[in-house]
């Protein structure tokens, strides 16, 4: 599927053409330079992290009801906050957009996320799934769009619960955190994969994107539409060989086709991050083209490397691989030369699947029974875990 790049007999003599699933609506023009910016650590190791998101964005204005009326008043075409009600709450990443245009570019891009790419084209439109509604912004567009009968939210904070069965009666808004769903129960219930849109808290992102993936494995979400900062966005993103290659990049790109719509300013959410923000498009694969594209491996050995390669950024490959337990002789053997001496943003992400691939072997040569026969040599047939990316303590 030109993603897996098999190791040649000549270990030198071949080359690894990159993938890309990559594709941008609208040119980026400009790449974060800094290191130490926009809400995320960067560790003594050079990596950033990746699990708590986000843990110094402080909103820049001050919250107020005074505040909330004088935004109703200037913007009037845009979506409504009521006054008094849903004062922002910076714990819950409550950062409201205020712009009716920027809300109208996102359900554009969500439809089409929807409906054309990725394998959506002619697949009815029949399960949404908004995270995080909030007061409304996306909602209302949404409802008008397409009803309140395929429509279901998730939201945390009560108060926007009120709000919306007050102005929707009909539509079904779950008071739970977002991080506790089961995604594959609800496409269950639903007899289809969902696809979700969002305007993401931002303090709990790449959990969320995690979450997303792991119920990619049961093909419960087809695609995502989600806002998120800038900077992790360029992660999501980031080519092969650029300084935001890391953890999220090689694990989106493996596990989806990853779309930047486009970049948002601060000035159309209420209060205004500091930060920018972009719009992504992720199309899951879903389990049957995922299985071919980590070429059997599990997805608990694939983050295994992945995320150990990346905790020691300086570290070639050779000093890092020492650290995991596998088969070493054979990756000795078989890996090229060359890889032995990168660095982890110099490995593809097919290339990370090849690397676990001599490490572990593949799902179906590990599926032994207790007489250590092979119980399936099928690998389509395993399973491909259902916490992997998420936190245990996070969701059934
Ligand atoms: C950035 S605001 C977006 C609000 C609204 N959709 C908009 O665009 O104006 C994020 C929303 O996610 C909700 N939220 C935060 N943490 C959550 C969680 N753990 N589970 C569910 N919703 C959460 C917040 O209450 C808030 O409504």
């Amino acid at each position: 599927n030109g993603f897996t790049e098999t190791v040649p007999h000549n270990k030198n003599s071949r080359q690894y053409v990159p993938f890309s699933g990559i594709s941008y609506d609208a040119p980026v023009s400009t790449r974060s330079s800094s290191t130490q910016t926009n809400g995320w650590t960067q560790g003594g190791d050079g990596e950033w992290e990746w699990e708590e998101d986000d843990p110094n964005f402080v909103p820049s204005t001050p919250i107020g009801n005074s505040i909330v009326t004088e935004f109703l008043d200037t913007a009037t075409a845009t979506p409504q906050l009521p006054s008094g009600k849903l004062k922002p709450k910076q714990s819950l990443g409550q950062n409201y957009l205020r712009d009716g245009n920027t809300v109208a570019k996102i359900i554009k891009a969500f439809h089409k996320d929807a409906t054309i790419h990725g394998d959506r084209q002619g697949k009815p439109l029949k399960s949404i799934v908004e995270l995080g509604p909030g007061a409304g912004a996306l909602t209302d567009r949404l409802v008008d769009k397409y009803g309140t009968d395929i429509l279901q939210c998730i939201e945390i904070d009560i108060r926007s619960i009120e709000l919306l069965a007050e102005r929707y009666p009909d539509l079904s808004v779950h008071h739970e955190d977002v991080l506790q769903v089961s995604y594959p129960e609800m496409a269950e219930k639903e007899g289809q994969p969902l696809v979700v849109i969002g305007n993401l808290p931002y303090y709990i992102t790449s959990q969320i994107l995690f979450a997303l993936a792991d119920a990619s494995h049961y093909g419960a979400v087809d695609c995502a539409t989600v806002t998120m900062q800038w900077e992790v966005a360029q992660r999501m993103v980031a080519p092969t060989s650029c300084k935001d290659y890391g953890i999220l990049s090689v694990v989106f790109q493996t596990y989806a086709d990853v779309r930047c719509h486009f970049k948002i300013p601060p000035t159309v959410f209420y209060p205004a991050p500091k930060v920018d923000s972009a719009l992504i498009g992720l199309h899951f694969l879903g389990p049957s083209k995922l299985r071919d594209r980590l070429a059997g491996v599990s997805p608990k050995d694939f983050r295994s490397v992945v995320t150990t390669a990346f905790r020691q950024r300086r570290k070639t490959i050779r000093n890092t691989l020492k650290k995991i337990p596998g088969d070493a002789f054979a990756l000795e053997q078989q890996l090229p030369d060359d890889w032995f001496s990168k660095r982890p943003e110099q490995l593809t992400p097919g290339q990370f699947v090849e690397v676990t691939r001599l490490l572990f072997g593949d799902i179906g040569s590990k599926n032994t029974n207790e007489d250590g026969e092979n119980e399936s040599s099928n690998t389509k047939e395993v399973d491909l875990g259902r916490k992997v990316w998420r936190k245990l303590k996070h969701g059934v």
